[in-house]
């Protein structure tokens, strides 16, 4: 079985070990690939692995022959999944590999905008602290957690993790899903719809995919109404939010914090309206980027192709059961 790697550096340079893939055919690996070289590479192939090199309509006459495609992440809105249902090419992603590293990243960005660490550090590095006529001095005061809502949209692996780690900091916890079950033993939680997370929570977490139907879930209209001062976490995908909404948002006040993983362009162009907004955290799309989570893929993605092998494929996105 012939098996190309369209994008393996970012995933792993060189701190964790393709072997479980490797052990299954002939694996050859690229750093990154281009649509210009996407024809050429995936020739012979028989599996096709990609992280976040495109698959669009237009690229399946170059993909021609490939049997089965895996996603080295969860999030596989990079793929035309209907296209290549089309095609008969069943397409699988790489389910809870590293839910609670993602959850903890939100986390930290999170305490981040409430305690100020970055900021007093670096005025005490500065000097500040030295100058100071009073033992303790604060540029902004710290906010505690407990006993704010934290409201999650996406209530899946992810989301519910960061509901844990939010009810621990004494949060109340709001969810939102597709499908509402199976609520968590803590309290308080409960289930409500987007409207209600929207303009209840003093802290909003994003843990949903990005779809059609949620790019720029969060608008200007959901900005306006959330609690004034409310902070926004994005570790899911930079669409779900209106940047240039949100940087505006941001400069009123009407947002206290931003913290976000993600972008809606990765890397970002310079006028991306986040960059130079008020109290925005962001972070080089990380959240996944732990050594073990990378190693989870690399052995979660080489069950996923053995499933596929045996006929009992799982972790299918496109409802192809067989190829
Ligand atoms: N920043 C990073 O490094 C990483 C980001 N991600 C992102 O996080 C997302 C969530 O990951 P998981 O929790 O593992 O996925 P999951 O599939 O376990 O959960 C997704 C949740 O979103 C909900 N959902 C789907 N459509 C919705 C809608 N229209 N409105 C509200 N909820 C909706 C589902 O019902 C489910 O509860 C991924 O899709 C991916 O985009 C995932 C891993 C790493
Ligand atoms: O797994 C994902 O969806 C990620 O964003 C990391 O690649």
């Amino acid at each position: 079985m012939k098996i190309v790697i369209l994008d393996g550096g970012v995933l792993n340079p060189g701190d964790v070990d393709w072997a479980p893939i490797k052990a299954l055919g002939d694996v050859t690996i690229y750093e990154s690939t281009n649509s210009d070289q996407l024809a050429e590479r995936s020739k012979g192939a028989d599996v096709l692995l990609t992280n976040k090199t495109p698959l669009r309509k237009e690229d399946l006459p170059a993909i021609e022959g490939v049997r089965m495609v895996g996603i080295l992440a969860t999030g596989y809105n990079i793929i035309d999944t209907e296209a290549l249902a089309q095609r008969g090419i069943p397409v699988c992603n790489v389910v809870a590999y590293g839910v609670s590293d993602v959850a903890q990243h939100a986390m930290a960005m999170l305490l981040e905008l409430c305690r100020h660490t970055s900021l007093h550090t670096e005025s005490v590095k500065n000097g500040d602290w030295l100058k100071s006529k009073q033992w303790c001095y604060w540029k902004l005061p710290p906010v505690c957690l407990e006993g704010l809502t934290m409201g999650l949209i996406g209530f899946g692996s992810i989301g519910r993790r960061m509901g844990e780690l939010a009810h621990a900091f004494g949060m109340s916890v709001l969810a939102n899903c597709r499908v509402p079950k199976d609520p968590p033993t803590y309290s308080p939680f409960a289930f409500a719809t987007l409207e209600h997370i929207i303009c209840s929570s003093d802290v909003i977490s994003l843990h949903c995919p990005l779809t059609k139907e949620t790019k720029h879930i969060i608008n200007a209209k959901a900005l306006s109404n959330m609690r004034k001062g409310a902070i926004l976490l994005n570790t899911s995908r930079g669409p779900l939010v209106d940047e240039a909404a949100a940087a505006a948002a941001l400069k009123s006040g009407q947002l206290s914090g931003l913290g976000t993983d993600v972008l809606s362009e990765e890397p970002p162009t310079a006028d991306n309206p986040l960059l130079s907004a008020p109290n925005t955290l962001i972070t080089p799309h990380i959240a996944w980027a732990t050594t073990r989570a990378r190693q989870n893929i690399i052995d979660l993605t080489a069950e996923n192709i053995r499933r596929w092998q045996s006929g009992t494929p799982v972790n299918v996105v496109n409802g192809v059961s067989n190829a």
